[in-house]
Protein backbone atom coordinates (compact mmCIF):
# COMPACT_ATOMS: atom_id res chain seq x y z
CA UNK A 1 0.00 0.00 0.00
CA UNK A 2 1.38 3.39 -0.93
CA UNK A 3 1.56 6.51 1.66
CA UNK A 4 -1.10 8.66 -0.67
CA UNK A 5 -3.12 6.10 -1.61
CA UNK A 6 -6.58 6.23 -0.58
CA UNK A 7 -8.62 3.51 1.89
CA UNK A 8 -12.08 2.12 0.46
CA UNK A 9 -15.09 1.51 3.41
CA UNK A 10 -17.63 0.21 1.28
CA UNK A 11 -21.60 0.62 3.16
CA UNK A 12 -22.37 3.86 4.22
CA UNK A 13 -24.27 2.81 7.47
CA UNK A 14 -23.34 3.63 11.04
CA UNK A 15 -20.33 1.26 11.16
CA UNK A 16 -19.11 2.24 7.59
CA UNK A 17 -18.82 5.62 9.09
CA UNK A 18 -17.88 5.20 12.38
CA UNK A 19 -14.63 3.10 11.03
CA UNK A 20 -13.95 5.63 7.97
CA UNK A 21 -13.68 8.48 10.72
CA UNK A 22 -11.04 6.16 12.92
CA UNK A 23 -9.06 5.84 9.47
CA UNK A 24 -8.84 9.58 8.96
CA UNK A 25 -8.09 10.13 12.17
CA UNK A 26 -4.93 8.55 11.91
CA UNK A 27 -4.22 10.42 9.00
CA UNK A 28 -5.31 8.52 6.04
CA UNK A 29 -7.51 9.57 3.10
CA UNK A 30 -10.72 7.60 3.03
CA UNK A 31 -12.94 7.05 0.24
CA UNK A 32 -16.51 6.13 1.81
CA UNK A 33 -18.48 4.55 -0.68
CA UNK A 34 -22.14 4.28 -0.57
CA UNK A 35 -25.21 3.80 -2.99
CA UNK A 36 -27.28 6.76 -2.69
CA UNK A 37 -26.11 10.17 -4.35
CA UNK A 38 -28.03 12.16 -2.20
CA UNK A 39 -26.45 10.96 0.90
CA UNK A 40 -23.29 11.43 -0.24
CA UNK A 41 -24.03 14.32 -1.12
CA UNK A 42 -25.67 15.06 2.02
CA UNK A 43 -22.70 13.85 4.06
CA UNK A 44 -20.36 16.11 1.55
CA UNK A 45 -22.13 19.32 2.41
CA UNK A 46 -23.16 19.20 6.34
CA UNK A 47 -20.45 16.86 7.56
CA UNK A 48 -22.75 14.41 8.98
CA UNK A 49 -24.14 11.32 8.51
CA UNK A 50 -27.70 12.08 9.92
CA UNK A 51 -30.05 8.78 8.77
CA UNK A 52 -26.99 6.60 10.69
CA UNK A 53 -24.93 8.38 12.77
CA UNK A 54 -26.80 11.47 13.92
CA UNK A 55 -24.28 14.21 15.50
CA UNK A 56 -20.80 12.59 14.34
CA UNK A 57 -18.87 14.88 12.94
CA UNK A 58 -17.36 12.98 9.41
CA UNK A 59 -13.72 14.23 9.37
CA UNK A 60 -12.49 16.26 6.15
CA UNK A 61 -10.17 12.89 5.53
CA UNK A 62 -13.43 11.15 4.84
CA UNK A 63 -14.82 11.80 1.40
CA UNK A 64 -18.35 9.98 0.09
CA UNK A 65 -17.94 8.38 -3.07
CA UNK A 66 -20.49 6.59 -5.33
CA UNK A 67 -18.58 4.78 -8.18
CA UNK A 68 -17.78 1.63 -6.95
CA UNK A 69 -15.54 0.39 -9.28
CA UNK A 70 -13.42 2.89 -9.44
CA UNK A 71 -13.09 2.79 -5.49
CA UNK A 72 -11.82 -0.33 -5.84
CA UNK A 73 -9.37 0.62 -8.31
CA UNK A 74 -7.87 3.24 -6.73
CA UNK A 75 -7.72 1.48 -3.58
CA UNK A 76 -5.71 -1.49 -1.93
CA UNK A 77 -6.78 -2.15 1.54
CA UNK A 78 -11.18 -2.05 1.11
CA UNK A 79 -13.01 -2.42 3.87
CA UNK A 80 -16.47 -4.00 3.75
CA UNK A 81 -19.29 -2.78 5.40
CA UNK A 82 -22.52 -4.04 4.28
CA UNK A 83 -25.39 -5.82 5.58
CA UNK A 84 -25.20 -9.55 4.97
CA UNK A 85 -28.04 -9.15 3.09
CA UNK A 86 -26.69 -6.99 0.16
CA UNK A 87 -22.95 -8.58 0.21
CA UNK A 88 -22.88 -10.58 -2.76
CA UNK A 89 -25.23 -8.38 -5.17
CA UNK A 90 -22.71 -5.31 -4.19
CA UNK A 91 -19.52 -7.24 -5.20
CA UNK A 92 -20.08 -9.67 -7.68
CA UNK A 93 -20.38 -6.87 -9.96
CA UNK A 94 -16.36 -6.04 -10.03
CA UNK A 95 -15.76 -9.09 -9.06
CA UNK A 96 -12.46 -8.53 -11.78
CA UNK A 97 -11.09 -5.62 -10.33
CA UNK A 98 -10.54 -7.30 -6.58
CA UNK A 99 -7.58 -9.65 -7.36
CA UNK A 100 -4.55 -8.34 -5.20
CA UNK A 101 -6.87 -6.38 -2.94
CA UNK A 102 -7.07 -6.32 0.70
CA UNK A 103 -10.67 -6.76 1.94
CA UNK A 104 -11.68 -6.75 5.49
CA UNK A 105 -15.21 -8.19 6.10
CA UNK A 106 -16.89 -6.41 8.78
CA UNK A 107 -20.30 -7.74 8.21
CA UNK A 108 -21.80 -10.03 10.75
CA UNK A 109 -23.96 -12.55 8.93
CA UNK A 110 -24.97 -15.68 7.15
CA UNK A 111 -25.86 -16.28 3.79
CA UNK A 112 -29.17 -18.04 3.82
CA UNK A 113 -28.83 -20.49 0.94
CA UNK A 114 -25.40 -21.47 1.10
CA UNK A 115 -24.58 -20.80 5.42
CA UNK A 116 -21.54 -19.01 3.89
CA UNK A 117 -19.92 -16.32 6.04
CA UNK A 118 -18.95 -12.90 4.19
CA UNK A 119 -14.96 -13.80 4.16
CA UNK A 120 -16.08 -17.20 2.68
CA UNK A 121 -18.31 -15.00 -0.36
CA UNK A 122 -15.61 -12.54 -0.50
CA UNK A 123 -13.40 -15.85 -1.50
CA UNK A 124 -15.84 -17.20 -3.92
CA UNK A 125 -15.90 -13.76 -6.04
CA UNK A 126 -12.51 -12.71 -5.82
CA UNK A 127 -9.91 -16.08 -5.61
CA UNK A 128 -7.19 -14.21 -6.12
CA UNK A 129 -8.10 -11.47 -3.18
CA UNK A 130 -6.58 -11.45 0.23
CA UNK A 131 -9.09 -11.70 3.05
CA UNK A 132 -9.59 -10.98 6.51
CA UNK A 133 -12.39 -9.86 9.07
CA UNK A 134 -13.02 -7.36 11.61
CA UNK A 135 -15.07 -8.57 14.26
CA UNK A 136 -15.14 -7.64 18.38
CA UNK A 137 -17.22 -5.45 20.87
CA UNK A 138 -17.53 -2.90 18.27
CA UNK A 139 -20.57 -0.60 18.83
CA UNK A 140 -20.52 1.75 16.20
CA UNK A 141 -21.40 5.07 18.29
CA UNK A 142 -19.16 4.14 20.88
CA UNK A 143 -16.28 4.17 18.18
CA UNK A 144 -17.93 7.48 16.75
CA UNK A 145 -17.69 8.95 20.59
CA UNK A 146 -14.27 7.62 21.24
CA UNK A 147 -14.94 4.66 24.22
CA UNK A 148 -11.95 2.86 24.51
CA UNK A 149 -12.46 0.10 22.16
CA UNK A 150 -10.84 -3.01 21.04
CA UNK A 151 -11.46 -5.68 18.17
CA UNK A 152 -9.74 -7.85 16.25
CA UNK A 153 -8.45 -8.47 13.05
CA UNK A 154 -8.32 -12.05 11.94
CA UNK A 155 -6.77 -13.29 8.70
CA UNK A 156 -4.14 -16.07 7.92
CA UNK A 157 -2.50 -13.41 5.95
CA UNK A 158 -0.40 -11.79 8.30
CA UNK A 159 0.91 -8.90 6.39
CA UNK A 160 -2.54 -8.20 6.00
CA UNK A 161 -2.85 -8.12 9.65
CA UNK A 162 -0.26 -5.33 10.06
CA UNK A 163 -1.67 -3.54 7.20
CA UNK A 164 -5.09 -2.84 9.08
CA UNK A 165 -3.00 -2.45 12.05
CA UNK A 166 -1.13 0.42 11.05
CA UNK A 167 -3.96 2.28 10.01
CA UNK A 168 -6.72 1.80 12.45
CA UNK A 169 -4.55 1.06 16.19
CA UNK A 170 -4.65 4.35 17.96
CA UNK A 171 -5.39 5.89 21.32
CA UNK A 172 -8.72 5.29 21.57
CA UNK A 173 -8.64 1.74 19.39
CA UNK A 174 -6.89 -1.06 20.14
CA UNK A 175 -6.46 -3.92 17.34
CA UNK A 176 -5.53 -7.77 18.71
CA UNK A 177 -4.61 -10.01 15.52
CA UNK A 178 -5.88 -13.47 15.50
CA UNK A 179 -5.09 -15.91 12.79
CA UNK A 180 -8.33 -17.81 13.07
CA UNK A 181 -11.06 -16.08 10.01
CA UNK A 182 -13.04 -18.70 10.95
CA UNK A 183 -13.82 -18.54 14.16
CA UNK A 184 -13.95 -14.68 14.76
CA UNK A 185 -16.51 -14.29 12.13
CA UNK A 186 -18.87 -16.68 13.23
CA UNK A 187 -18.67 -15.57 16.95
CA UNK A 188 -19.50 -12.07 15.44
CA UNK A 189 -22.72 -13.54 13.14
CA UNK A 190 -23.83 -15.91 15.88
CA UNK A 191 -23.48 -13.63 19.04
CA UNK A 192 -26.46 -11.33 17.53
CA UNK A 193 -28.89 -13.96 17.89
CA UNK A 194 -28.18 -14.60 21.47
CA UNK A 195 -28.81 -10.42 21.69
CA UNK A 196 -32.25 -10.26 20.68
CA UNK A 197 -32.87 -12.92 23.65
CA UNK A 198 -30.99 -10.67 26.20
CA UNK A 199 -33.19 -7.53 24.95
CA UNK A 200 -35.98 -9.57 25.25
CA UNK A 201 -34.81 -10.72 29.31
CA UNK A 202 -34.53 -6.55 29.78
CA UNK A 203 -37.59 -5.34 28.87
CA UNK A 204 -39.47 -7.98 30.64
CA UNK A 205 -37.39 -7.07 33.79
CA UNK A 206 -35.62 -10.92 34.36
CA UNK A 207 -32.68 -10.55 36.77
CA UNK A 208 -29.13 -10.24 36.70
CA UNK A 209 -28.69 -14.35 37.66
CA UNK A 210 -31.27 -14.36 34.80
CA UNK A 211 -29.06 -12.51 32.29
CA UNK A 212 -26.07 -13.55 33.41
CA UNK A 213 -27.22 -17.20 33.07
CA UNK A 214 -28.13 -16.60 29.10
CA UNK A 215 -25.58 -14.97 28.43
CA UNK A 216 -23.09 -18.20 29.62
CA UNK A 217 -25.11 -20.67 27.98
CA UNK A 218 -25.60 -18.51 25.19
CA UNK A 219 -21.72 -19.07 25.35
CA UNK A 220 -21.41 -22.90 25.70
CA UNK A 221 -24.25 -23.15 22.83
CA UNK A 222 -22.18 -20.80 20.25
CA UNK A 223 -18.99 -22.45 20.84
CA UNK A 224 -20.87 -26.28 21.02
CA UNK A 225 -21.91 -25.58 17.17
CA UNK A 226 -18.84 -23.54 16.72
CA UNK A 227 -16.51 -27.04 17.18
CA UNK A 228 -18.90 -29.04 15.34
CA UNK A 229 -18.24 -26.67 12.24
CA UNK A 230 -14.13 -27.46 12.92
CA UNK A 231 -13.54 -24.10 14.58
CA UNK A 232 -11.15 -23.55 17.37
CA UNK A 233 -13.24 -22.99 20.56
CA UNK A 234 -10.44 -21.00 22.25
CA UNK A 235 -11.32 -18.04 20.08
CA UNK A 236 -14.61 -17.87 22.03
CA UNK A 237 -12.67 -16.82 24.99
CA UNK A 238 -11.48 -13.49 22.62
CA UNK A 239 -12.92 -10.00 21.89
CA UNK A 240 -14.19 -11.48 19.00
CA UNK A 241 -16.54 -14.30 20.87
CA UNK A 242 -17.39 -13.61 24.72
CA UNK A 243 -16.35 -10.12 24.17
CA UNK A 244 -18.92 -9.44 21.56
CA UNK A 245 -21.51 -11.12 23.56
CA UNK A 246 -20.89 -9.44 25.92
CA UNK A 247 -21.39 -6.01 24.37
CA UNK A 248 -24.46 -6.92 22.05
CA UNK A 249 -26.26 -8.87 25.09
CA UNK A 250 -26.05 -6.51 27.76
CA UNK A 251 -26.15 -2.87 25.33
CA UNK A 252 -29.45 -1.17 24.75
CA UNK A 253 -27.44 0.57 22.04
CA UNK A 254 -27.02 -3.08 20.00
CA UNK A 255 -29.76 -3.38 16.94
CA UNK A 256 -30.06 -6.89 18.03
CA UNK A 257 -31.09 -6.25 21.79
CA UNK A 258 -33.32 -3.23 20.38
CA UNK A 259 -35.16 -5.63 18.33
CA UNK A 260 -35.88 -8.36 21.44
CA UNK A 261 -36.77 -5.40 23.82
CA UNK A 262 -39.13 -4.30 21.19
CA UNK A 263 -40.64 -8.23 20.81
CA UNK A 264 -41.16 -8.07 24.66
CA UNK A 265 -42.93 -4.86 24.99
CA UNK A 266 -45.44 -7.20 22.80
CA UNK A 267 -44.36 -5.58 19.27
CA UNK A 268 -44.20 -7.84 16.37
CA UNK A 269 -41.64 -8.93 14.46
CA UNK A 270 -42.47 -7.40 11.92
CA UNK A 271 -42.97 -4.19 13.78
CA UNK A 272 -39.73 -3.88 15.94
CA UNK A 273 -37.32 -4.41 13.08
CA UNK A 274 -39.22 -1.61 11.28
CA UNK A 275 -39.36 0.59 14.50
CA UNK A 276 -34.93 -0.27 13.97
CA UNK A 277 -34.80 1.21 10.54
CA UNK A 278 -31.31 0.09 10.91
CA UNK A 279 -29.89 -3.46 9.79
CA UNK A 280 -30.34 -6.35 12.71
CA UNK A 281 -28.83 -9.43 11.65
CA UNK A 282 -29.82 -11.85 14.07
CA UNK A 283 -33.22 -12.42 12.40
CA UNK A 284 -31.86 -14.37 9.13
CA UNK A 285 -29.24 -15.74 11.04
CA UNK A 286 -31.86 -17.24 13.71
CA UNK A 287 -33.26 -18.67 10.92
CA UNK A 288 -30.51 -20.22 9.14
CA UNK A 289 -28.78 -21.42 12.30
CA UNK A 290 -32.16 -23.54 13.21
CA UNK A 291 -32.01 -25.27 10.32
CA UNK A 292 -28.14 -25.89 10.38
CA UNK A 293 -27.82 -26.92 13.91
CA UNK A 294 -30.90 -29.43 13.16
CA UNK A 295 -29.43 -30.70 10.18
CA UNK A 296 -26.07 -31.11 11.95
CA UNK A 297 -27.38 -32.65 15.20
CA UNK A 298 -25.97 -29.76 17.32
CA UNK A 299 -28.30 -29.32 20.60
CA UNK A 300 -28.88 -25.74 20.75
CA UNK A 301 -31.89 -25.51 22.85
CA UNK A 302 -32.00 -21.21 23.26
CA UNK A 303 -31.74 -21.18 19.50
CA UNK A 304 -34.97 -23.75 19.02
CA UNK A 305 -36.65 -21.20 21.67
CA UNK A 306 -36.18 -18.31 20.13
CA UNK A 307 -37.14 -19.34 16.53
CA UNK A 308 -40.69 -21.02 18.07
CA UNK A 309 -41.39 -17.68 19.69
CA UNK A 310 -40.30 -15.47 16.55
CA UNK A 311 -41.16 -17.94 13.73
CA UNK A 312 -43.50 -21.11 15.12
CA UNK A 313 -45.88 -18.73 17.11
CA UNK A 314 -44.96 -20.70 20.84
CA UNK A 315 -45.20 -18.02 23.83
CA UNK A 316 -42.47 -16.83 25.71
CA UNK A 317 -43.79 -18.51 28.58
CA UNK A 318 -43.77 -21.83 27.04
CA UNK A 319 -40.37 -21.27 25.74
CA UNK A 320 -39.66 -20.58 28.88
CA UNK A 321 -40.83 -23.20 30.95
CA UNK A 322 -39.74 -25.82 28.17
CA UNK A 323 -36.27 -24.29 29.07
CA UNK A 324 -36.15 -24.23 32.41
CA UNK A 325 -37.88 -27.88 33.12
CA UNK A 326 -35.57 -29.62 30.75
CA UNK A 327 -33.31 -32.43 31.16
CA UNK A 328 -29.75 -30.46 33.36
CA UNK A 329 -26.60 -30.72 31.08
CA UNK A 330 -23.18 -30.19 32.31
CA UNK A 331 -21.64 -26.61 32.72
CA UNK A 332 -18.78 -27.26 30.05
CA UNK A 333 -18.81 -29.18 27.16
CA UNK A 334 -15.13 -29.68 26.89
CA UNK A 335 -14.70 -30.55 30.57
CA UNK A 336 -15.21 -34.59 30.84
CA UNK A 337 -18.01 -35.42 33.31
CA UNK A 338 -17.15 -39.26 33.30
CA UNK A 339 -16.27 -39.07 37.07
CA UNK A 340 -20.30 -38.48 37.78
N1 LIG B 1 -23.26 -0.80 13.73
C1 LIG B 1 -22.40 -1.47 14.46
O1 LIG B 1 -22.22 -1.18 15.64
C2 LIG B 1 -21.64 -2.62 13.87
C3 LIG B 1 -22.06 -3.23 12.72
N2 LIG B 1 -21.35 -4.29 12.22
C4 LIG B 1 -21.82 -4.98 11.03
O2 LIG B 1 -21.63 -4.15 9.90
C5 LIG B 1 -22.61 -4.46 8.92
C6 LIG B 1 -23.23 -3.15 8.46
O3 LIG B 1 -23.88 -2.62 9.58
P1 LIG B 1 -24.23 -1.10 9.84
O4 LIG B 1 -23.28 -0.17 9.21
O5 LIG B 1 -24.42 -1.00 11.29
O6 LIG B 1 -25.65 -1.05 9.11
P2 LIG B 1 -26.67 0.16 8.96
O7 LIG B 1 -28.02 -0.41 9.05
O8 LIG B 1 -26.29 1.25 9.88
O9 LIG B 1 -26.38 0.65 7.46
C7 LIG B 1 -26.42 -0.21 6.37
C8 LIG B 1 -25.89 0.55 5.16
O10 LIG B 1 -25.81 -0.35 4.06
C9 LIG B 1 -26.44 0.28 2.94
N3 LIG B 1 -26.94 -0.74 2.04
C10 LIG B 1 -27.99 -1.56 2.21
N4 LIG B 1 -28.14 -2.34 1.12
C11 LIG B 1 -27.17 -1.98 0.25
C12 LIG B 1 -26.80 -2.41 -1.06
N5 LIG B 1 -27.47 -3.36 -1.69
N6 LIG B 1 -25.74 -1.83 -1.66
C13 LIG B 1 -25.07 -0.85 -1.04
N7 LIG B 1 -25.36 -0.39 0.20
C14 LIG B 1 -26.40 -0.97 0.83
C15 LIG B 1 -27.51 1.16 3.55
O11 LIG B 1 -27.91 2.15 2.63
C16 LIG B 1 -26.77 1.71 4.75
O12 LIG B 1 -25.96 2.80 4.38
C17 LIG B 1 -23.60 -5.43 9.58
O13 LIG B 1 -23.34 -6.74 9.16
C18 LIG B 1 -23.30 -5.29 11.06
O14 LIG B 1 -23.55 -6.49 11.77
C19 LIG B 1 -20.21 -4.73 12.80
C20 LIG B 1 -19.74 -4.13 13.94
C21 LIG B 1 -20.44 -3.06 14.59
O1 LIG C 1 -21.80 -6.04 16.29
C1 LIG C 1 -22.04 -5.11 16.99
C2 LIG C 1 -21.20 -4.74 18.14
O2 LIG C 1 -20.00 -5.42 18.14
C3 LIG C 1 -23.25 -4.30 16.74
O3 LIG C 1 -24.33 -5.00 17.19
P1 LIG C 1 -25.79 -4.64 16.63
O4 LIG C 1 -25.76 -4.98 15.16
O5 LIG C 1 -26.72 -5.50 17.43
O6 LIG C 1 -25.99 -3.19 16.86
Amino acid sequence: MTARQPIAVLGGGSFGTALANLLAESGQTVWLWMRDPGQAEAIRTQRENPRYLKGIKVLPGVEPVTDLAATISACELIFVVLPSGALRQALQPVSGLLAGKMLVSTTKGIEAQSFKLMSQIIEEIAPAARIGVLSGPNLAREIAEHALTATVIASEDEALCRAVQAVLHGRTFRVYASADRFGAELGGALKNVYAIMAGMAASLGMGENTKSMLITRALAEMTRFAVRLGANPMTFLGLAGVGDLIVTCTSPKSRNYQVGYALGQGLSLEEAVARLGEVAEGVNTLRVLKAKAEELGVYMPLVAGLHAILFEGRTLAQVIEALMTGEPKTDVDFISTSGF
